[in-house]
């Protein structure tokens, strides 16, 4: 089997007297996608932080294709290939679509000493052709400003794949999004990182999402291990039922695991 693009060993963090991550390992392979849930306070975004470089982990390991990357600043972490989406849409809202997308070529390339004037055009055919590829082709010249929240998610996506990650880190990518536009968004993220074998690390609360697109998940519960495996190994595993999902959850989880066959 190839290396693991993400390799996390015995990552811990606490807070005080709470232990927010205790002693949490996983791996993520080459162009899959990878979630990590649980109820709230499990420890998702602590883990997700730690793995960005935004918190530093008081033990463990985190490993970049072989490399450790424990503790290094975000940017550094960024530069070496890791993407990452937030849960409150970051673009800049006066410029338009494309130009959000060209910084983001210009910025991956090293390019941002670029004269002002040649800017405008540097990278304008590959920002159009990723706009293209997430279904914005046609909102290019819009301020992003003005766009609709779930446009707005998918000029942040355009913008991710313009660094051309081997890895990306979404927290929370539905948040604030109608149901139906969430699964879509998420159709068209898991389909553009297969077709790019770029691996994503995601945070979810809904399990619809999370079911159906996910290729392995890690159930957090008070910053421990609960399960981890196959979207069908972990709703059929019995604590993650009783501690995380309930009743609804399970039926939600069916839902999509019939949709998905
Ligand atoms: N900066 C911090 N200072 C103190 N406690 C923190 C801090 N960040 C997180 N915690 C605590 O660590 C635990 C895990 O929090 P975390 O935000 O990682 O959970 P989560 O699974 O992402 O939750 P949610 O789904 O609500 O976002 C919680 O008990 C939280 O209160």
């Amino acid at each position: 089997m190839s290396e693991p693009v993400l390799q996390v060993e015995g990552l811990r963090k606490a807070f005080g007297g709470v232990i927010a991550v205790d002693t949490v390992s996983f791996e993520v392979a080459a162009g899959r996608l990878f979630a990590i849930i649980g109820p709230n306070g499990a420890g998702k975004s602590t883990c997700f932080n730690m793995v960005g470089g935004q918190l530093l982990p008081d033990a463990g390991r985190v490993q970049l294709a072989g490399q450790d990357i424990t503790g290094l600043p975000p940017r550094r972490i960024w530069r070496l290939g890791v993407g990452r989406t937030f849960q409150v849409a970051a673009t800049f809202t006066a410029m338009t679509v494309v130009e959000n997308v060209q910084m983001a070529f210009i910025s991956h390339r090293r390019r941002l000493r670029a004269l002002l004037p040649t800017a405008r055009k540097l990278y304008r055919a590959e920002a159009m052709a990723v706009l293209e590829r997430v279904g914005m082709a046609d909102q290019a010249e819009r301020q992003c400003g003005l766009l609709a929240y779930g446009d707005i998610k998918r000029v942040e996506l355009a913008i991710a794949l313009a660094h051309e990650p081997r890895l990306l880190l979404m927290d929370e990518p539905t948040a604030g999004m109608a149901p139906k536009e969430r699964i879509a968004l998420m159709a068209l993220t898991a389909d553009i990182v297969r077709e790019r074998g770029i691996s994503v690390l995601f945070t979810e609360h809904d399990m619809d999402v999370v079911f159906a697109h996910a290729d392995t998940l890690l159930v957090l519960d008070r910053g421990r291990t609960v399960a981890t495996g196959t979207p069908d190994a972990v709703r059929d595993n019995a604590e993650v039922q009783r501690i995380y999902l309930g009743g609804s959850g399970v039926e939600a989880a069916q839902r999509a695991m019939e949709a998905r066959a």
